[in-house]
């Protein structure tokens, strides 16, 4: 049995990722955490599903859930992340890291603990959206720039604290890719006001915010008298939740390194 634990195991994905360990075959769940204080802390993992007491509290103890587990998946809070990239390496525990809105040093911790230990990261760890990131790169390296702009569009739930998400990033890292610039040279995250006259070869983003939305997002290349548009729409949290789980049965036994969804997924 291979066993998974899951940090953050009370909040939306974790909840989710949480069901999909106990009705996953050949998979056993080693525990579940929560920040020290917060309120899911000490209650029955199974209670807190609403599908019956699985005498399996939730923990606090995040070096301890490593140390037990083959694999831990993550999907808490930035912050929360660089700490638990040092436990996975101090443990040598396979991780497999979704959570987004990383800042530098805390991406850094993340690439620090792939030297030790396997590492999976993926903003987005659906199979949809990891063949989007494959298509943008395509279509941006065979449209000039000088004729299309490239604009991405993403809304999320009034939930979501991190902007442009992560996936929108990811989009914008591929259209960079496939016109061989760096994105951030080239990003406009935000507008406002006078801002003059779009500059050729810009990358923008736009962020919306509402309600319970899933995850849309959209590219857009759009030139005089034309506009091509790529998108996904998840309609459910579960895509990313099932991509996870395939993420932590392909990265045991793999050797230190950062490895993406698309590694995990064949499509690299
Ligand atoms: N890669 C992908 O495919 C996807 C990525 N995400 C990303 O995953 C992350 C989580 O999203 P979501 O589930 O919606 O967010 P939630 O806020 O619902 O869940 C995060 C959970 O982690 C908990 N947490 C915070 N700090 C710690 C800690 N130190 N130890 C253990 N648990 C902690 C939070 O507790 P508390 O509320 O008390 O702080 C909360 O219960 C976000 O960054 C999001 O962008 C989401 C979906 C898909
Ligand atoms: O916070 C979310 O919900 C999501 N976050 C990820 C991101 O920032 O791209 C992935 C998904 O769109 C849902």
């Amino acid at each position: 049995m291979t066993k998974i634990g899951i940090v953050g195991c009370a909040g939306r994905m974790g909840q989710m990722l949480v069901a999909e360990v106990l009705n996953g075959e050949g998979l056993a769940l080693s525990g579940g955490t929560e920040r020290p204080g917060g309120d899911a802390v000490g209650r029955d993992l199974g209670e807190l599903l609403g599908r019956g007491r699985l005498g399996l509290p939730v923990g606090s103890d995040a070096k301890a859930l490593f140390a037990a587990s083959d694999v831990v998946i993550d999907f808490t809070s930035a912050s929360a992340a660089a700490i638990h990239a040092q436990l996975a390496a101090e443990t040598r525990t396979a991780y497999v890291v979704g959570t987004t809105g990383l800042a530098a040093d805390q991406e850094a911790s993340l690439r620090q603990a792939a030297t030790r230990t396997a590492v999976v990261w993926a903003p987005n760890m659906s199979v949809g959206v990891n063949l989007l990131f494959s298509l943008v790169e395509q279509v941006a390296a065979l449209l000039d720039p000088a004729t299309y702009d490239i604009e991405i569009l993403e809304m999320h739930h009034r939930h979501k604290v991190d902007a442009p998400s992560g996936t929108a990033l990811g989009l914008g890292q591929a259209a960079a890719r496939g016109r061989d610039v760096a994105l951030d040279s080239v990003w406009q995250k935000t507008r406002d006001g006078l801002t003059g006259p779009r500059k050729a070869g810009d990358i923008g983003f736009a962020t919306l915010r509402g309600g319970d939305v899933v995850g849309d997002h959209t590219v857009v290349f759009a030139a005089d008298g034309e506009r091509i548009e790529l998108s996904h729409k998840a309609s459910s949290r579960q895509i990313f939740a099932k991509g996870a789980i395939r993420a932590a049965r392909w990265v045991i036994g793999r050797p230190p390194g950062l490895y993406s969804m698309k590694d995990v997924l064949g499509l690299a």
